[in-house]
This record gives C-alpha cells, sequence and structure tokens, in this order.
C-alpha cells in the first residue's frame, strides 16, 4: 500500500511519522520549508508528553507534484492533512497521483471543507478522519503531541489495514462507520481553539482559569443546543459526556481540579492550532469551527450569540497581520 500525506505540515506529519514507524511506505507532500527541515534533521522525530521520542524518515518527500510524472496515479490512500481553507481548490491534484480505487481520507476540524471538494471527487472513496490531539512543531524536526488520543479514521479496506498497522506498533487507532458524531463531537473540543489564540496561554494555564472556562462552557452550550435540534449524538472523546462538559467547566476552580484532574494532564506547552495560525500570521479556520456553530444554528433556529462574538474577535486579530 503506498500512501501519501497531501499538506504535510504538523499534524501531517506526526502521522506520517506513525506510519513510517509502522513499516508503511509513506511519501509526503509539503513544503519546500519542511522537507529541509526535514533532511537537515535526518527524518521527522515524533515526541510526546509521555516521553515518547523517535525519528524516521519518509520514503520521498514531495514539494511539486507536476514536476513528478512518476507519481501519477501512484498512490493507494492519500490523507489529506491540509488546514480547511486549503482544501477545496486541490481536486485536480488528488486525481493526478490516485486511481480509480484509492481512498482519500480527509483530516480537517470543523464542518465545510469536506463539503468544499466532495462533488468534484465522486467517484473515488472519500473517508474522513479526525486528529483528537494536539501537536506543536518544534525546533529541530520535531512534532510533538502534547495531550491523550489516538487518530480516528472512517471504515474501509484501506483504513482497517493501516489501523493494525498502527496498533502492531503500539501507537493504536480508532475505526468509525458513521463518522457524523466524531465530525460534531469533534467540534464541541474546537470551540477551546479561537479562545485559547485569544488568551495566547497554554491550554492547560487558560483552563486553570475560571472566566476563561465560563466562555468555552457558554461557546459549548451553544453548539450542545444546535446539536440537540438537529437529533445528532455526539461522539465521546474525554473522560466526560460531551453534554457535562459545560457544567464541570463551570465549577470553581478548586472543584475543577479535583473532579477535572485528567482534563488538565496534558503538556504544558500544548496550544491549539488557531493559536499557531494567529502567531504564525495565518488564516485561521475560525469560519469552520465557530463559523459553523453560527451557520448551522440559523438552520435550526438555535441562537448563538457567543461563538459569533468568537469569530469577530479572531477576524479582528486576523485583520492585524
Ligand atoms: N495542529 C494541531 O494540533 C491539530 C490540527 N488539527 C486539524 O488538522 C488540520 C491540519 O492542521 P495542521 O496540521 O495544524 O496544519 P498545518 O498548517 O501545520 O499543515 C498543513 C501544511 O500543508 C501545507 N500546504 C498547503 N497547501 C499545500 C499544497 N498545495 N501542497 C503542499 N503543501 C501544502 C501548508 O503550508 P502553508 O502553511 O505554507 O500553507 C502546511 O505546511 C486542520 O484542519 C486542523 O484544524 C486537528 C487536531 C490538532
Ligand atoms: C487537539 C485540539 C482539540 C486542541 O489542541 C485541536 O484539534 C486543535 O488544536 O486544532
Amino acid at each position: 500500500m503506498e500512501i501519501a500525506i497531501f499538506g504535510a505540515g504538523s499534524t501531517g506529519c506526526y502521522l506520517a511519522g506513525q506510519l513510517c514507524l509502522s513499516g508503511l511506505k509513506v511519501t509526503l507532500i509539503c513544503r519546500p520549508a519542511i522537507k529541509q527541515k526535514i533532511i537537515a534533521n535526518n527524518g521527522i522525530t515524533l515526541s510526546d508528553y509521555q516521553g515518547f521520542n523517535q525519528t524516521v524518515m519518509p520514503q520521498a518527500l514531495i514539494t511539486d507534484i507536476t514536476q513528478q510524472s512518476s507519481i501519477n496515479g501512484k498512490f493507494d490512500v492519500v490523507f489529506v492533512t491540509l488546514k480547511c481553507h486549503q482544501v477545496s481548490t486541490i481536486a485536480n491534484q488528488l486525481m493526478a497521483i490516485t486511481h480509480d480505487h484509492s481512498s482519500i481520507i480527509f483530516m480537517q476540524n470543523g464542518f465545510g471543507s469536506f463539503d468544499s471538494i466532495k462533488d468534484s471527487l465522486d467517484h473515488y472513496a472519500l473517508l474522513q478522519g479526525i486528529t483528537p490531539f494536539n501537536v506543536l512543531q518544534l525546533p529541530n524536526g520535531v512534532f510533538h503531541k502534547g495531550t491523550e488520543g489516538v487518530f480516528t479514521l472512517q471504515k474501509n479496506p484501506h483504513t482497517v489495514a493501516i489501523q493494525s498497522a498502527l496498533i502492531c506498533q503500539g501507537f493504536g487507532c480508532d475505526i468509525a462507520a458513521d463518522f457524523t458524531p466524531m465530525i460534531y463531537g469533534k467540534l464541541l473540543l474546537n470551540l477551546n481553539n479561537a479562545l485559547n489564540a485569544v488568551t495566547n496561554l497554554p491550554i492547560k494555564q487558560q483552563l486553570s482559569h475560571y472566566k476563561n472556562r465560563r466562555v468555552l462552557a457558554k461557546a459549548m452550550k451553544e453548539w450542545l443546543a444546535v446539536c440537540e435540534a438537529a437529533d445528532i449524538q455526539l461522539h465521546q472523546y474525554t473522560k466526560v459526556k460531551p453534554t457535562w462538559l459545560p457544567t464541570i467547566l463551570s465549577l470553581p476552580n478548586w472543584l475543577f481540579k479535583l473532579v477535572a484532574k485528567q482534563m488538565l494532564d496534558i503538556d504544558p506547552k500544548a496550544r491549539s492550532s488557531m493559536w499557531q495560525d494567529i502567531q504564525a500570521k495565518r488564516k485561521t479556520e475560525v469560519d469552520f469551527i465557530n463559523g459553523a456553530v453560527v451557520s448551522i444554528g440559523e438552520i435550526y433556529g438555535v441562537k448563538t450569540p457567543v461563538n459569533r462574538a468568537i469569530v469577530e474577535h479572531i477576524k479582528q486579530l486576523e485583520q492585524r497581520h
């Protein structure tokens, strides 16, 4: 099975590293800066908050697929690990590097990016996947996992084979046939992405402040109300049921620290991917996350003023670029 990671940045390199260490053949399609970093450091180094540290070199690193006629139709599986707003324009590139029986797996947070491309690729096996944990790019080609969780993939024969390879290597991987609860449940957690960017604190520190947790709890309540109106069950990624999260987050500090010990058992360096975008002066994914709460809320007649205000705040930060 030939695998490509299209748009290998933080999560893409982490996924590539795990797949390579599991004995799979992996090619990265990435920016020149990422390629140089990986070559200079003799591979991708995966590290995590529990002390894991291993370096591995992918089979190939490609920065321009139009220059590589040898890759036409080559990949059996392509993981797309671009940011949401980068997905809609790559249909032709995906067609060039895959064949009729390839699986293309979209790993974006939020809502809207999958819909922006799926009609252009309707003859392929299109799947979705989730990265439930945080990945931070550190110097020297290190990709650092800061929170718990394993890659979660939509079920088909390719992803089942990938799951067994990852599990054999001790990485774990979850498979789900129905991905709707996975996507809706992940969005609940991603409501913290923008707030983490706004507070400009590591997630652990951010969540130790009552006021920060209250805003997150209000944003989550809105999404839970939308999901209830839409009659969608949310997948549970945390130890706590999704519907209990706003209540737990609203506890006073002393009680929160007791009850939500595991929620705070994360790397003190972990920050959201939106914080990384704001710091790098990149466009954020706020329209696909808090913006999706607002637009899906409108469909079901649920008011979402907190998420609307968060979208506005992030737009202002983006304009400072
Ligand atoms: N980072 C995290 O901790 C987590 C992220 N996620 C989600 O995963 C998805 C991916 O996020 P993340 O990995 O952080 O994103 P990154 O921005 O780190 O990675 C995407 C990479 O693709 C590059 N790229 C863009 N267009 C092309 C192209 N045409 N060809 C080759 N490379 C290209 C980007 O370069 P450039 O920047 O120059 O455009 C960037 O290096 C997002 O939806 C995010 O929300 C989910 C969980 C955790
Ligand atoms: C892991 C999590 C929820 C928060 O870091 C995330 O998805 C992100 O940063 O985009």
